[in-house]
């Protein structure tokens, strides 16, 4: 497991990125499918109608499987997609089966913007979410743009407020001993790895 005492945040996301870049396609595949088992029974997963995922990019855990289970099982799945302005919002879209994706100035894929189709991020039931670095606390690293921080700014002031539930996902070579917390950070309630459940609050 990485310490972080000592290590400033660009250097522990240098670090944890290329971890997670070092995994080979095989070992990709395998953690994606193992991470379908933790989820797919659990009652998070199985009683969330409403759930936002990724596209993998950088070596992140692949949650495909996971939104091709979702779909089957008649959730709607939706995914980030960057706001043209302002450049530092996202916004939550339906992703439809089939629909074409595109490279978002990151290199990352997601559909063109139909504000048609997105939803407010607390009408969701789920939000698994993409980390570079996380904690058995609650602790999330993420890629330094602040999107997710953002679009859940609303937690901090609606404290009352529990939609909806938050977790991580991640290789397990991501796991760090504690992250430190920053004041707009909001927590996870547990991270989700290939390996097993590391829980927060
Ligand atoms: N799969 C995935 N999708 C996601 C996120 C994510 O972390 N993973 N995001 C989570 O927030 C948002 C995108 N945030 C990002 C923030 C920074 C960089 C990034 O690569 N920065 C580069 C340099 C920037 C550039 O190319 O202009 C870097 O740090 O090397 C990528 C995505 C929305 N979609
Ligand atoms: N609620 C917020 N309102 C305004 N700025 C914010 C908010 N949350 C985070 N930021 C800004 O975003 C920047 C990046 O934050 P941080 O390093 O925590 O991002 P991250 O969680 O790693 O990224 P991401 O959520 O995109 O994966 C910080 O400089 C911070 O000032």
């Amino acid at each position: 497991m990485i310490v972080a005492d000592g290590l400033s945040r660009p250097a522990l996301r240098r670090t944890l990125r290329q971890a997670r870049r070092q995994l080979s396609g095989q070992q990709q595949r395998l953690a994606s499918r193992r991470l379908l088992r933790q989820l797919a029974q659990h009652p998070l997963f199985r009683r969330a109608r409403h759930i936002a995922l990724y596209l993998p990019n950088d070596g992140e855990i692949d949650p495909r499987p996971l939104m091709l289970e979702a779909q089957r099982r008649g959730k709607s799945t939706y995914l980030p997609v960057l706001n043209a302005w302002p450049r530092t919002r996202m916004a939550f879209q339906r992703l439809m089966p089939g629909e074409a994706l595109r490279s978002n100035r990151f290199g990352i894929a997601e559909p063109a913007v139909r504000p048609a189709r997105q939803r407010k991020i607390w009408t969701l039931d789920l939000v698994l979410m993409p980390l570079v670095g996380f904690d058995a606390f609650g602790g999330r690293l993420g890629m330094g743009g602040g999107f997710y921080d953002r679009s859940l700014a609303y937690r901090k002031v609606r404290k009352k407020c529990h939609k909806p539930t938050l977790l991580g996902l991640a290789h397990e070579c991501q796991k760090v001993d504690r992250l430190p917390l920053e004041s707009w950070d909001v927590s996870l309630q547990a991270t989700v790895t290939d390996d097993g459940w590391y829980g927060g609050k």
